[in-house]
């Protein structure tokens, strides 16, 4: 029976999140070397959250350009899974804005149709339902909102599964899953669309720590994955990706020279930095010359 009768939509995974802006103490600009905007899919503009008196994002400002990979890198506590939340439409911020494919989103995603670009958020921790198994994990948006046989539902599982290098696991339970394998479940599920529908529009992942936990190689897996997904890559099945940007917030070197060509730093809610990816280890910027080089001496200060 379907759906299952524990879970109700506001359990649902979330799936479409939104955008960003830009303010900079570094000279990169996109916007100069490229003269306008139309190709800007996410803005964050002066964007603050607080939780309580805990001031955390203050003034975040980027854009992320559609073909873009950008990584979001800086200390722990800096507010880097809150400004994917805001973006994703999960929090909204208190003041600032996210527009999407140059829509100011209004609310958050549960209170509005955003349209132009469909956004998935893929959790650190894979935020798989237990309770299911991997096909009604991966397939579970189609059953809830589409109006597809459960039949097709199957098969787009099956086919989203071989993209991601997952054949035939379907009936497995997340128990019976390694690290990795979540992960790669996770991203199956956040690609995965009813094409049916007559507008297919672009998306743009957002991925939260997609390799913490994992040994090395199977970073490595994923972090191939995430590039495989992109429009520039090819997927575990030889066809052209379809994510037309992602974002990844990391710690892990390895992720950000495999995975993103550009960098975003982030420090107390501020976007302090951002460069290509190979400029990061020779910036001269302090905070990101004690980042890179994991001293305890430097403007960072961790109690
Ligand atoms: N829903 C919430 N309620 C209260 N405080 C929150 C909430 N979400 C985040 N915070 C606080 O906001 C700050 C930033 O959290 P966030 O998870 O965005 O940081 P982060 O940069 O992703 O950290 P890390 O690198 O350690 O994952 C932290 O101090 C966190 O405790």
């Amino acid at each position: 029976m379907w759906p299952p009768p524990a879970l109700s939509r506001r359990t649902l995974p979330p799936r479409h999140p939104s955008v960003q802006g830009s303010s900079l103490s570094r000279s990169w600009d996109l916007d100069r070397q490229i003269g306008d905007n139309h190709d800007v899919l996410i803005e964050c503009r002066d964007v603050h959250k607080s939780f309580g008196d805990k001031r955390v994002l203050q003034g975040v400002s980027f854009k992320i350009r559609r073909g873009e990979a950008v990584g979001i890198i800086g200390p722990s506590g800096t507010g880097k899974s809150t400004i994917l939340k805001v973006i994703a439409g999960l929090l909204a911020p208190d003041k600032g804005e996210v527009i999407i494919c140059g829509k100011k989103r209004n609310g958050l995603v549960s209170d509005e149709d955003i349209s132009g670009l469909r956004i998935g958020l893929v959790f650190q921790s894979a935020a798989l339902f237990d309770s299911l198994n991997v096909r009604e994990n991966v397939g579970f948006l189609l059953y809830e909102n589409s109006n597809l046989p459960e039949e097709r539902i199957g098969e787009l599982v099956a086919e989203t599964l071989a993209a991601v290098g997952l054949k035939g696991v379907e009936e497995r339970m997340p128990s019976e899953l390694s690290g990795g394998m979540k992960k790669r479940v996770a991203l199956a599920r956040s690609i995965i669309y009813d094409d049916t529908k007559e507008t297919i529009e672009p998306e743009a992942l957002l991925y939260d720590e997609p390799t913490a936990g994992l040994d090395p190689i199977a970073s490595t897996v994923v972090e191939d994955l995430i590039r495989s997904m992109h429009v520039t890559g090819k997927d575990a099945l030889g066809k052209p990706g379809k994510i037309a940007s992602y974002v990844v917030v990391t710690h892990q070197h390895s992720t950000i020279r495999r995975a993103v060509d550009r960098l975003l730093f982030l420090h107390e809610g501020k976007v302090v930095w951002e460069g290509m990816t190979q400029e990061f280890t020779t910036s001269t910027n302090p905070i990101v010359q004690q980042f890179a080089s994991g001293s305890l001496d430097g403007p960072i200060r961790y109690i």
